[in-house]
């Protein structure tokens, strides 16, 4: 059946190097074609939920088809229904009325109700439930070994310890892995279970902020390179503009709005959080320590991760999170500036910040979005206006 709405979602796309690298190339392929129930390979795919509930003074009214491509996160204030909505899609809790449709597969409606089991979801929440007197391989290799005999293997336990390099931790206990070890194992097992979506809720929100950064990139390495979509559900804008393809703001119990992320960001509900910019950035390799990055036809150069803070995979291609609060606006390149990072932008609108005294200057930089904050009365001392091409110094950039 055809869901309305869906017409702007792409069909998810896998890094074939990483595929190829790990020789799973083919099981991609048949990956896709098992996912793929219509002939139709280029149908769009997304989930669709209705969803209409009473608690208390909470209510949550909701039908929206969400996208199953790369990473979407679940964004919203504490209590404004991310995990009631999350359970409702693993159909961890049944609620009467409510209409959940994977891609052509119905999950719930009226009397059809699949269980949890079978909706090949995997799920990590916040706390791992990783069993506590297993090894880290008897833990991956449990549920893997109790798959139904239908259910076709794409993700083998050598593969998943590879791509989230588990080898040194398959003898150990749960009770000697670190908080962001329990986690990728986890993942890991989650993986195994072959799943067609992966839901996770608050996976970070127990880890310290090292662990939070050890276990981003296998998120993001999962997301690339098995083409499963994820939903993950957070209040940590940090962890989602770093992770995140597609945003769904979700507030009081509605989805406000939903896009791709570097578009959401311009949302004023996330500007008052702390208004920043996500741009996607090529890499060129580094010398003397810095990382040559170019967007479009203009090039930064920045601090290169230091080895320590990457694993074994090397990204050709980067995202930057930039505070609009690091952003500097001149009508002319400033050569005697120790800001290195100079590009040339044009403004394509203004908007109030949350303190009265700050604009928010739109801007687009080879076609991405990019904010800088400013006083209102530097704006004017300027006369900046839409159209205007400027330069941004670009004082601080954190690097994904
Ligand atoms: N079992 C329950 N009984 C009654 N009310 C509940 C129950 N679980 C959640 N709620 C209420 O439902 C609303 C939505 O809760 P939910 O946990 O989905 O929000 P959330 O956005 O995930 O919050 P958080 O980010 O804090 O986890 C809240 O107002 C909460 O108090």
């Amino acid at each position: 059946m055809a869901i309305p709405g869906t017409e702007h979602l792409h069909n998810p796309t896998t890094s074939s190097s990483w595929w190829q690298r790990l020789g799973w190339h083919a099981n991609a392929k048949a990956n896709n074609q098992a996912r793929h129930s219509t002939p139709a390979s280029n149908a769009p795919k997304s989930l669709r939920v209705a969803l209409q509930l009473q608690r208390g003074a909470f209510s949550l009214e909701l039908n929206n088809c969400l996208p199953l491509q790369g990473i979407t996160a679940l964004f919203g204030r504490s209590g404004c229904g991310k995990t009631t909505l999350l359970r409702a899609i693993a159909g961890l809790d049944r609620h009467a009325g409510a209409q959940v449709q994977f891609i052509d597969t119905v999950w719930q409606q009226g009397n059809t109700f699949l269980p949890v089991h079978q909706r090949r979801i995997g799920m990590v929440f916040q706390e791992s439930s990783l069993l506590p007197h297993l090894s880290v391989k008897q833990n991956l290799l449990y549920g893997f070994n109790r798959l139904a005999k239908h259910i076709d293997v794409h993700l083998k336990p050598e593969q998943v310890t590879q791509l989230l390099e588990l080898a040194p931790l398959l003898q150990q206990a749960p009770e000697q892995l670190s908080g962001g070890q329990r986690q990728r194992v986890a993942l890991g097992r989650a993986l195994l279970s072959q799943p067609q979506l992966l839901l996770l809720d608050e996976p970070l929100a127990s880890l310290d902020q090292q662990s939070r950064g050890e276990i981003l990139p296998f998120l993001q390495r999962i997301a690339n390179t098995t083409g499963i979509p994820m939903l993950l559900v957070s209040h940590q804008l940090d962890d989602v503009v770093k992770l995140a393809d597609h945003l769904v703001l979700m507030q009081h119990g509605r989805i406000h709005s939903q896009g791709p992320l570097q578009q959401q960001l311009l949302q004023p509900e996330l500007a008052a959080i702390g208004a920043m910019s996500l741009l996607h950035a090529q890499s060129h390799g580094s010398k003397h320590h810095l990382l040559k990055l170019s967007i479009g036809q203009q090039q930064l150069q920045l601090p290169a991760p230091l080895p320590a803070n990457t694993t074994s995979y090397s990204p050709t291609s980067y995202r930057l999170r930039i505070q609009a609060r690091d952003v500097a606006l001149s009508l002319k390149p400033i050569s005697d500036s120790s800001v290195s990072n100079q590009l040339q932008v044009s403004i394509s609108g203004f908007s109030p910040a949350p303190h009265p005294a700050e604009t928010l200057v739109e801007l687009e930089l080879e076609g991405q979005p990019l904010q800088a904050l400013l006083t209102t009365q530097s704006v004017e001392r300027l006369g900046l206006q839409i159209g205007q091409r400027v330069f941004a110094q670009i004082k601080a950039v954190a690097l994904d």
